[in-house]
């Protein structure tokens, strides 16, 4: 199974604590670190009619949970957010510049959000009007990323910077697209692994727009929580599926070629940067559920209990493609999501998936608004989503049971570094 989780062990008494290759540090010692939560110390108060309650986190110098500890660092390679395991919560919001704003008021905000997420990420307070929301809790894995849409570079005269892989994405067949919730000229992911510090992230985010920008679309979405499952396991979505599987590895010798423009790449303000296709996908769930399992389990060409491809073995075992069954059919539907996204049978394109789901309440006719935040990033969407959804659209036994609801693109450049703000090579370039 492949580890999804951001989560390494703590080091709670190291002041300086290690920092990985993924750029997350684990037991960071920041001043929220150092209080402590109710969860790690198991305070439980009187239980006033019947409920039980904890105590505020108390004062003392009582390590974090892990949860609450890891922390992903601001100033690294490639932005935070790409490369992570998937967190248990997440915001995405695209943000239109306002009448007026263009280049300078541009350069001002991305700073001051950079500004907002490094304090965030370390456990800090905002630098302004904190709050309090996350006040107990730890950095618990934050990230904030930050990305530019086509639109941002004609609304502030850039256009001699937009790189030609944000052209539009192509039409799709089976789109049924809201523009209102589709697009923008910049974007912000938010993931934590607690709610109420991603949702801090959040107000602090669209409260440093103030006048340069408003908030175009926002959509919500989680993730399984760290620890809930006896071992680290690849995600489920909400159609029960093992989900992330054939993900390209951080160790394989592509992946970088694959998911991050090259540090001598064009133009040159997004060396080290990825490109992020943002889709919000409804899940036809009724439908789906109708589906009896062993049918679900042709739809993808994965067991639904182990993600183990339906030729046998487990998991990580190869597809056995050519394999067919005493009728001379294949065991691996020709048209089995799984069997026509592999990057073998799209020339190679590849892209590194990192959803969250969704559930945003139940329609007036009782079917749920749910689905998939599916975000993927690669060094080129020519290269990566582009190809595949194409193939998708020509006959995908999946699409049946989803609907591409809205579509964006965003540019996401390489990580700001100590004392840079995101995207400030491109800004002030
Ligand atoms: C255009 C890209 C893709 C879209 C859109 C997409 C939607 C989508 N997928 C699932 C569920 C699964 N997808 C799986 C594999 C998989 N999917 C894509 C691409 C898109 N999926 C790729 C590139 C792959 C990996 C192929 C490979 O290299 O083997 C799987 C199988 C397990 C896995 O590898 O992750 C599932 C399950 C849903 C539910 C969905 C839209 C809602
Ligand atoms: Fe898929």
């Amino acid at each position: 199974m492949t580890d999804q989780s951001t989560r390494q062990a703590p080091t709670p008494t190291s002041p300086a604590a290690e920092a990985t290759a993924s750029g997350v540090r684990s037991g960071g010692v920041s001043r929220r670190a150092l209080l402590g939560t109710a969860g790690a110390t198991g305070l439980v108060l009187g239980a006033a009619g019947g409920a039980v309650g904890y105590a505020a986190a108390p004062a003392p110098a009582t390590p974090l949970t892990s949860v609450g500890s890891d922390r992903a660092l601001f100033h690294v390679k490639h932005q935070p957010g790409i490369t992570e395991g998937l967190q248990a919560c997440g915001h995405l919001i695209a943000f239109d510049l306002a009448a007026g704003a263009g280049r300078k008021e541009a350069a001002a905000l991305l700073r001051r959000w950079s500004a907002t997420a490094e304090r965030l990420m370390a456990g800090e307070p905002a630098p302004h009007d904190d709050t309090d929301v996350s006040r107990d809790a730890g950095p618990s894995s934050l990230t904030v990323t930050f990305g530019f849409g086509n639109s941002f570079f004609t609304r502030t005269g850039l256009e001699k910077q937009r790189p030609s892989a944000l052209d539009p994405l192509p039409d799709f067949s089976s789109d049924h697209l809201d523009k209102a919730r589709s697009d923008g000229d910049l974007w912000v992911q938010i993931g934590a692994n607690d709610a109420l510090v991603a949702f801090h992230a959040l107000r602090a985010i669209q409260k440093d727009a103030g006048a340069a920008a408003r908030v175009r679309w926002q959509m919500n979405g989680f993730n399984r929580a760290p620890g809930a499952t006896a071992h680290p396991m690849t995600a489920r979505n909400l159609m029960g599926q093992i989900d992330g599987t054939g993900n390209p590895k951080p160790t394989d010798a592509a992946f970088d070629k694959q998911i991050f423009v090259p540090s001598s790449g064009e133009p040159a303000w997004m060396a080290n940067g990825s490109y992020a296709v943002v889709r919000r996908i409804r899940m036809l769930l009724d439908d789906w559920e109708k589906l009896p399992v062993a049918a679900q389990e042709q739809v993808i060409g994965r067991r639904k209990t182990d993600g183990a491809p339906l030729t046998g073995g487990h998991e990580n075992s190869p597809m056995e493609l050519e394999k067919t069954d005493a009728k001379g059919d294949y065991v691996i539907a020709l048209n089995a999501h799984a069997r026509i996204t592999r990057p073998d049978k799209n020339g190679g394109a590849a892209m590194l998936r990192r959803p969250f789901s969704y559930h945003d309440g139940i329609d007036a006719d009782g079917v749920p608004d749910a689905g998939l935040l599916f975000v993927c990033w690669q060094a080129d969407p020519l290269l990566g989503f582009v190809p595949v959804q194409r193939k998708l659209d020509r006959g995908d036994a999946l699409s049946r049971f989803i609907r591409h609801e809205s579509s964006a693109l965003f540019a996401v450049p390489g990580g700001a570094a100590e004392g840079e703000y995101v995207g400030q090579r491109l800004l002030e370039g």
